[in-house]
């Protein structure tokens, strides 16, 4: 095993064959092995798509994957090519989903309901951006959240309630199945899942976010939603902290045990496999269109902060869509940019002066914790979460090569993992092989994009007058781009340069409305002729800030421990005022 991490990590090699369990799905025929779900920490096997949804993270502390990603149907293309948003969605979802544990009328009914609260007829709508450079915009923000996250979230809530109509029917007081969701949120996931669970019945929500961190119209989406079930808690410190303490919350067997928690960040396997949809969509898209060669590459270019939006591509290209290179671009919270040039996942890169909270030259402020807050706050991140996942697909491949078993390279795969995160959280790093590195650049290439090229990018989209794209409505018929969306521009404007934008499609991903991010768009846009933020407002949030809010202070010092003292209060004041 490795122990440090100035040197490289090889795969270790068990003395004896490991064991897997078999529980009575990996038993069941009507479950396929893509189906099925196991651990990056290789401790748990053979679970449903139900325990998976409803556990969240798996016991060992790892998260769920599928024990193999589903290759594509014969005749795919022409089978799904004219398919809507929500039948795509039905026949991708039952790649993964056994109809033994959802009938595939209660899945097209659970995924109908999931999409006809968007306001685009298409879902996600493709703009060409820029038609010259064949650079097309993927607008994931016409959800009731206006964030890409709507899409998964809309789902999540929907599939949880089906799960618990089904599991407490019959069922009355202490006998009915509570769920308590406990999410972290650096300002979208929170409002999300918030509107896709407000309202459900044997669900209380917890939505923890960074204090003063996240912007004031995604607070005010929140916080303004005074549902029973609905709680927020404002959290001193950062997003990094949040998602600690929820992961700690998971960790933890006797509130698991309590409350039955329940999973509404992108660890919850169903959060990526919803968000697989659209760019299978958005190929199909590309496909009916007129400028569409069959020989140009396809490349999408993905804002990445957690690494869930991105990682659901790379199960898309696993899968077979055609996709030759999947972008990751970062904001100056860069440890994923950083892995992909040298290797090394690192938590803290030495940043001098800001590491000990100076304004560095860019102006960009690095707190003492590490994370720099930048004009896209949504992705100030140190550590993705979903990285894990991927870790473990680089490790079981690298696994593969020793002419083992397949059941020994995916335990293999789970050592790996879970001894690479050992020394993430003993020594704030590791690197991995070069040839694990090459097996990662294979699919991926990365992008850091500086708050004032992000600044840059807005200005230069809103002067362009060839965009088609409905976001923005900008006086001067340009295109208003929020600063996530406007960082993955960037980075595909550089990715031109490596492949050329004659032979290659670059589908950047839209992941915001630019009315949530006004601080960053006024910023590019003030001295601009004729604009004004009133023009991107939607009525949605018009009046939003100045509505009543319940929100709950949770003091730095207060640890995991002091949070789920307040869980255990507030749920059963919930549940006292609902008898
Ligand atoms: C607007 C926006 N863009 C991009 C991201 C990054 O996505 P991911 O965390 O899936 O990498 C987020 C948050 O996750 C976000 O809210
Ligand atoms: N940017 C996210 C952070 C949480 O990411 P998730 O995809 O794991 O839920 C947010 O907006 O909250």
């Amino acid at each position: 095993m490795p122990t440090d991490i100035t040197t490289p990590v090889g795969l270790a090699v068990p003395t004896t064959k490991p064991q897997t369990g078999s529980p009575e799905v990996a038993q069941d025929k009507t479950h396929t092995p893509s189906q099925r779900y196991l651990s990056t920490r290789g401790g748990s096997y053979g679970l449903s798509f139900e325990e998976v949804v409803l556990k969240g993270l798996a016991a060992d502390g790892g998260l769920f994957i599928p024990e193999e990603i589903p290759t594509l149907p014969q005749d795919w293309q022409s089978k799904w090519q004219s398919l809507s948003f929500s039948q795509l969605a039905l026949e991708i979802l039952s790649l993964y989903i056994s109809p033994s544990e959802i009938p595939r009328a209660d899945l097209k009914k659970i995924i109908d309901a999931s999409y006809s609260t968007f306001r685009a007829p298409e879902t996600t709508p493709l703009v060409s951006l820029n038609e010259k450079d064949n650079l097309y915009l993927l607008e994931l923000f016409h959800g009731p959240t206006f964030a890409f996250k709507d899409v998964a979230l809309q789902f999540l809530g929907n599939l949880f309630e089906y799960f618990l109509v089904r599991r407490n029917k019959g069922k009355s007081g202490k006998d009915r199945h509570h769920l308590t969701v406990v999410g972290a949120t650096s300002g979208d996931t929170g409002s999300a899942a918030i509107y896709g669970l407000r309202g459900k019945r044997d669900i209380s929500v917890f939505i923890l976010h960074p204090k003063g961190r996240v912007s004031p119209i995604q607070e005010a989406q929140m916080t303004t939603v005074l549902d029973a079930n609905v709680h927020n808690l404002a959290v001193e410190g950062t997003f990094d902290d949040c998602q600690d303490t929820v992961k700690a919350l998971f960790a933890d067997p006797a509130i698991n045990e309590t409350l039955r928690l329940g999973a509404v960040n992108s660890i919850n396997f169903a959060r990526i496999l919803a968000q697989t949809t659209y760019y299978f969509y958005a190929y199909f898209t590309l496909l009916k269109s007129e400028s569409y060669k069959p020989d140009h590459k396809i490349r999408f270019v993905v804002p990445s902060g957690n690494f869930g939006d991105i990682l659901a591509g790379y199960f898309t290209k696993r899968m077979g869509l055609p996709i030759d290179t999947l972008v990751v671009a970062t904001n100056e919270n860069d440890i994923l940019d950083r892995f992909w040039k040298t290797g090394r996942y690192e938590k803290n890169a030495v940043h001098g002066a800001e590491a000990q909270g100076g304004i560095p030259a860019d102006g960009v402020k690095a707190h003492e914790d590490g994370v720099k807050e930048t004009l896209s706050p949504a992705m100030d991140i140190l550590v993705s979460s979903n990285f894990e996942r991927l870790l473990w697909f680089l490790a079981y491949e690298y696994a593969a090569h020793t002419g083992f078993d397949d059941e020994w390279n995916k335990k293999q795969a789970g050592q790996e993992v879970e001894s690479w995160l050992k020394l993430l959280k003993s020594n704030g790093g590791f690197n991995v092989p070069s040839e694990v590195l090459d097996i990662a650049r294979r699919d991926f290439d990365s992008e850091r994009v500086s708050d004032s090229q992000t600044i840059e990018t807005i200005k230069q989209f809103y002067a362009n007058p060839q965009t088609n794209g409905a976001a923005g409505a900008a006086s001067k018929g340009g295109y208003i781009l929020d600063p996530h969306s406007a960082i993955g521009v960037a980075a595909a404007l550089r990715s031109m340069e490596r492949a050329s934008p004659s032979q290659t499609y670059h589908i950047s991903l839209a992941t915001a409305h630019p009315a949530k991010f006004a601080n960053a768009v006024d910023l590019a846009l003030k001295d601009e002729q004729g604009y004004s933020f009133d023009t991107v407002l939607p009525a949605e949030f018009v009046g939003l800030e100045k509505k009543e809010r319940r929100v709950r202070s949770v003091p730095r010092g207060a640890g995991w421990e002091g949070v789920r003292t307040i869980v255990l209060e507030e749920v059963e004041a919930e549940l006292k005022g609902a008898q």
